[in-house]
């Protein structure tokens, strides 16, 4: 079929028909569930493969056949994303207070229960008083525990939720933003993993007692007000530490972060490019690349740990000699008899309670850093994705291409790349894109597709410039084989089907066939489940080729743009390339083939020469290749700028 439904849930389309809908597919049988799912073998056609009609592709591009719209879809707000998961924790953070408020509460029962005893049971004298006072205490002891346990389980399942709820608007963003972005995008996802750890961390525990902090002063106060100043101008002297120490570390950690940040991308491409390192006996280059960044990173962090450590030091001494300072101050009151002996060690042990949150906070503080910056990253991508403006879902494109005074000046150089092209294709021409290296063919290609948006100028599918399609039915519209050909590690029928699956096994066998590499697949142990790994072995190169041949052409897509499709191709791979390209004619498919061989140009309709970025001749194919042929004669120059003829 042409298209499919929409899932509003997933955005994939379904392979039910809508509703309603009349043409001549309709006229069909349809048995039931007929689409195997993609774990299940294909088995070859015996005869001759009919070339799929326009519009049976369920994954891919339509027919064209009529104004048939898809169901228009939501946008993907990912704004809403993040505020969904703001609200996530929001919601589970005043539960987690409740249990908070509760606990902090409880742990007064220790130092009531030592008050008491000192105070009532050694003054009474009473069994009764004592055995009533430990089943209390011991009670409120056990509860202070099952409450602390509550807010830790809410705050675990929180940071799960978050991480659910945000993982895959982070991926889908950071996967669209990488197309202009630096690629440093797809570590915000690692960003996730930071903000879902203090989620759990002990330095969030110690943020929320710190407000708790002032109620077990005020407990202190009323023992005693001496008692109380002194802890309140301990708590002070924390605080300033605290703020101390956010200055000092601050600079450093962030220093240290952006250096790990370029190891890490380091080791990414190293991962990527293991082969090429090894076979050029890259290593020791590679290495001290990566060992420089980390060195870098390791040298900040020490400094910013050395001063952190320093802070949490004095932090903790202030709290001890806080606590001597209480205890002797507090036993010369008692000399005085203003005070008790069990009211000043309960006094002690609250004041510990009531600094120990400020001392953890100061502690953690990095991690909360860390932790904020982290979701500014997530923050940032999700509110500046342009995903999340609303598409309307166009009826499936016909083929029509139309290129509008493209320029392109990639961002950060003032190199014109494509300057003035201008062209349009009717559906189902073909068009062959030849000149010098470097002269901005592959560049044009990727413009055709979408993936490199132009400086100026438009790039058109059926009148509707490409980034006001809906990007997921223009990729279904779409086929594309890049010039640096890339499979995904997974099996071939899954490469072939882009991963789709709800691919049917017949689409993913005609693009096989069209591509010519059905046999070839065949030929392999396991076949169409022959697992391609990352490097894209066991396949070759013209083999990796022609299943990007096929993945270009699965689902019958309305205009396709093949980068020197036939770079790694023998004569077998050129005729069945041929092959494709006359199908498309026949189909009405739109074909853009970048091409340096004379043999596919003998197939095209139209031929364009890029030199330097601009049209150097454009025109039907016969008279622009006895015009080229005719400069040849002449000893001009192939790429030598001229008028377009067309
Ligand atoms: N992002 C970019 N930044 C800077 N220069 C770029 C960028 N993209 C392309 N170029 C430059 O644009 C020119 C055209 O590149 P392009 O890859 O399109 O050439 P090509 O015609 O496909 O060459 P080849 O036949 O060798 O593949 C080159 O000089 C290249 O260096």
């Amino acid at each position: 079929m042409d298209f499919g439904n929409q899932d509003p849930a997933t955005g994939r389309s379904t392979t039910s028909e809508p509703k309603g809908r009349i043409d001549d597919r309709q006229a069909r049988p349809v048995t039931g569930n007929v689409t195997p799912p993609i774990g299940r073998t294909i088995e070859g056609k015996s005869g001759p493969v009919a070339p799929t009609p326009p519009g049976n592709g369920g994954g891919g591009g339509g027919g064209g056949k009529g104004p048939h719209f898809h169901r228009r879809v939501g946008p993907e707000n990912f704004d809403e994303s993040l505020r969904r998961g703001l609200s996530v924790v929001r919601g589970n953070m005043v539960l987690v207070m409740v249990m908070t408020l509760a606990t902090n509460i409880l742990i007064l029962a220790i130092p009531v229960y030592l008050f008491q005893i000192s105070d009532r049971v050694f003054t009474s004298r009473s069994m009764d008083t004592l055995i009533m006072l430990t089943v209390v205490i011991a009670g409120a002891v056990i509860l202070q525990a099952v409450f602390d346990a509550i807010r830790r389980f809410m705050l675990m399942r929180t940071a799960v939720e978050v991480a659910a709820q945000l993982g895959a608007p982070i991926l889908s963003a950071a996967a669209h933003a990488s197309l202009h972005g630096t690629g440093r995008e797809y570590q915000t996802l690692g960003d996730l993993q930071t903000v879902r750890g203090f989620l759990t961390s002990g330095t969030l525990i110690s943020f929320m007692d710190v407000p708790f902090a002032p109620l077990f002063i005020l407990a202190i106060y009323l023992v005693h007000p001496h008692l109380g100043m002194i802890v309140i101008v301990s708590a002070l002297a924390l605080l300033v530490i605290a703020m101390v120490n956010q200055r000092l570390t601050e600079k450093p950690f962030q220093q240290a972060n952006m250096a790990q940040s370029k190891a890490n991308l380091h080791l990414d491409s190293m991962s990527r490019n293991s082969q090429i390192i090894n076979a050029l006996a890259m290593i020791p280059e590679a290495v001290a690349i990566w060992g420089r960044d980390t060195a870098q990173s390791l040298t900040s962090q020490v400094r910013a740990q050395d001063r952190n450590i320093m802070s949490a030091a004095v932090s903790r001494a202030v709290r001890l000699l806080t606590q001597v300072g209480m205890l002797g101050w507090g036993a010369y009151l008692a000399l005085h008899g203003e005070l008790t002996g069990g009211m000043v060690i309960a006094a002690s042990i609250i004041a510990g309670r009531a600094l120990a949150p400020i001392e953890g906070s100061i502690e953690g503080w990095n991690s909360f850093l860390l932790s904020r910056a982290a979701y500014g990253r997530i923050a940032k991508l999700l509110r500046g994705s342009q995903l999340q403006y609303e598409r309307l879902r166009l009826p499936q494109p016909e083929g029509r291409l139309d290129v509008e005074r493209l320029l392109y000046i990639p961002g950060g150089t003032k190199q014109v790349v494509l300057n003035s092209i201008a062209f349009s294709l009717n559906p189902g021409e073909s068009l062959g894109v030849i000149g010098n290296s470097g002269a901005g063919k592959t560049t044009l290609g990727k413009m055709l597709v979408g993936s490199i948006l132009p400086t100026s100028g438009n790039v058109r599918l059926d009148l509707m410039d490409l980034r006001n399609w809906d990007p997921r039915q223009f990729g279904e519209s779409i086929g594309y084989l890049p010039q640096d050909v890339q499979l995904f590690p997974g099996t071939i029928k899954q490469n072939i089907a882009r991963m789709r699956e709800d691919a049917s096994d017949e689409q993913i066998h005609a693009a096989a066939v069209l591509a010519d590499v059905h046999e070839m697949i065949a030929s392999l142990p396991q076949g169409y489940e022959t697992y391609v790994a990352a490097d894209g072995s066991p396949l070759s190169g013209g083999q990796k080729q022609r299943i990007a041949l096929a993945r270009a052409f699965f689902g019958n897509p309305r205009l396709v743009v093949l980068d020197e499709p036939n770079s790694n191709l023998d004569a077998a791979g050129d005729r069945a390339l041929a092959r494709a390209i006359n199908h498309a004619r026949a189909n009405k498919i739109t074909v853009v083939v970048v091409t340096q061989k004379p043999s596919l140009l003998s197939v095209v309709d139209k031929i364009m020469l890029l030199a330097d970025g601009s049209v150097a001749m454009f025109g039907e194919r016969e008279p622009v290749l006895r015009k080229l042929a005719g400069r040849k004669a002449g000893g001009q120059v192939s790429d030598q700028k001229g008028q377009p003829d067309a």
